[in-house]
């Protein structure tokens, strides 16, 4: 992939499809893989997390007692953290719990002119599980941004599974945890993990939607498990697209492309700028903090492998592209960013000005960090209180309403051939106009 595109060059649309079409399947072998594992825990239970749990871990527990980790174990564990680290962590989880308790919605129903009261209610899901990635990969942020809104939802029992490899886990996570209000944390990683919180073991109870991120193993059991339960997405790897005009800090732009291409080897930063020596300064300054970067995926690793510069003739072109692109994250750092952002419509979350980057969103601005990847903005939108709560609708007729639109209900069966559902109206109608 070339670094630089240009919407005036003729090979722009083919270079851009390619950028599109970036995408990572999970191959068939990890889903055979996960098919037999997720057989063997609905056969086996409990002993099959044990064995799995030492063969991909490294951990041999003593009983199934033991996959639970005990408050008394979480308390150990959380006792040494940092006084900054809980204080960051305790913000993040009260900003965030207060930015999705304004997503609640509410309850409704009225009286329509044929008599009949009609309406809706909501209510959370009764148990909900979490998937929180091991080792390196976890994320104490992610806890908080699946677990705080499926509180807020009013789920009343919600359990983390997270492997621990060799048998160590971050007390952050477990911290998370605890600030968030999980009820149960048990040490069990993989598709055998999804299995367990899907079909239930003796030590863990079913439960009704699984949330989280994952590797390979746990995205294809999430895929196979959906339908026996709820799923909230299929997270891919991280994107962000930043638009950008030249009155901008080149080096503050380079760091926002990084922040989200150090997640992952195969994620993406993309910069649409109307100003192509902006953009030439702004893929220096990355070629130049990537030879200070220490660690991760991108460390060593040059702007080609991951991101694109594409010079646009106005903002007007920009939003079209980014519409297009319908990324993950979009940065808006231009003079009217409200005024832009009202023409970028397909975007999971939207940061705007230069003062707002994308790592504010990620940890402590409020709004979920769980957000649709590879185009799928396009139609969906990230982790909220909604995926914790379900509607259901409520309908109650008078006699007089009955009367009213009865009749027709019947001609619809008739016409349908369903005898059955005419009469139980008809019968009805009958014992009222007797
Ligand atoms: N999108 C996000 O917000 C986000 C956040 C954190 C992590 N992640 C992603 O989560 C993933 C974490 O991956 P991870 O592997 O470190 O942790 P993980 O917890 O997802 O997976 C570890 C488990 O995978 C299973 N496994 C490993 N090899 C296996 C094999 N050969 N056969 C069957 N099962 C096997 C084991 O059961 C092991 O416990 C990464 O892909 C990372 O990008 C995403
Ligand atoms: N940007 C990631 C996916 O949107 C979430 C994350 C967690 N920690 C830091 N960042
Ligand atoms: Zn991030």
């Amino acid at each position: 992939m070339p670094v630089f595109l240009d919407t005036s060059d003729s090979t722009f649309e083919q270079s851009f499809a390619t950028l599109l079409s970036a995408k990572r399947e999970d191959s068939p072998d990890v889903d055979a893989i996960v098919a037999e594992i997720i057989a063997d825990v609905r056969t086996r239970g409990d002993q099959s997390l044990l064995e799995l749990t030492a063969k991909f871990d490294r951990l041999s527990l003593p009983d199934t007692a033991s996959l639970r980790i005990t408050e008394a174990e979480i308390d150990a564990a959380i006792a040494d953290v940092p006084a900054a680290e809980r204080e960051a962590l305790e913000l993040a989880a009260a900003r965030i719990r207060a930015y999705h308790e304004q997503q609640l919605p509410e309850d409704k129903s009225w009286t329509d002119a044929a008599g009949a009261t009609l309406g809706w209610r909501w209510s959370a899901v009764s148990a909900a599980g979490l998937y929180v990635p091991g080792g390196l990969a976890s994320y104490p942020s992610s806890v908080l941004m699946n677990a705080v809104p499926a509180k807020v939802a009013g789920v009343s029992r919600l359990a983390v599974t997270v492997p621990t490899p060799d048998g160590e886990i971050n007390p952050l996570v477990l911290l998370a945890c605890r600030i968030s209000g999980v009820d149960e944390v048990y040490r069990v990683g993989g598709a055998q993990a999804i299995a367990a919180l899907a079909y239930g073991t003796d030590t863990i109870a079913p439960v009704d939607k699984i949330t989280g991120p994952g590797n390979a193993f746990v995205a294809a059991a999430k895929r196979r498990v959906f339908g026996k339960v709820g799923i909230d997405m299929i997270a891919g790897p991280s994107e962000i697209l930043v638009i950008a005009d030249a009155d901008n800090n080149p080096d503050w732009i380079a760091l926002d492309l990084l922040s989200q291409a150090e997640h992952d080897e195969s994620a993406q930063s993309l910069l649409i700028t109307d100003n192509a020596a902006f953009g030439q300064a702004v893929a220096e300054a990355v070629e130049h903090r990537l030879k200070t970067l220490q660690r991760g995926p991108i460390a060593g690793a040059s702007w080609r492998d991951f991101g694109a510069v594409i010079v646009v003739r106005d903002l007007e072109e920009a939003a079209e592209l980014s519409n297009r692109i319908a990324p993950e994250h979009l940065e808006l750092c231009v003079a009217d960013p409200t005024a832009l952002s009202q023409k970028t419509i397909h975007a999971g979350a939207i940061f705007l000005g230069q003062f707002t980057p994308e790592a504010i969103g990620d940890y402590i601005g409020g709004p979920n960090h769980v957000l649709p990847t590879a185009r799928s903005a396009r139609f969906s939108s990230g982790l909220s209180v909604m995926d914790f709560l379900k509607r259901t609708t409520l309908s109650q007729m008078t006699p007089d309403a009955l009367r009213a639109i009865g009749p027709a209900a019947a001609t619809l069966a008739t016409s349908e051939r369903l005898e059955a559902h005419g009469l139980s109206v008809l019968a009805r109608l009958d014992a009222l106009n007797r």
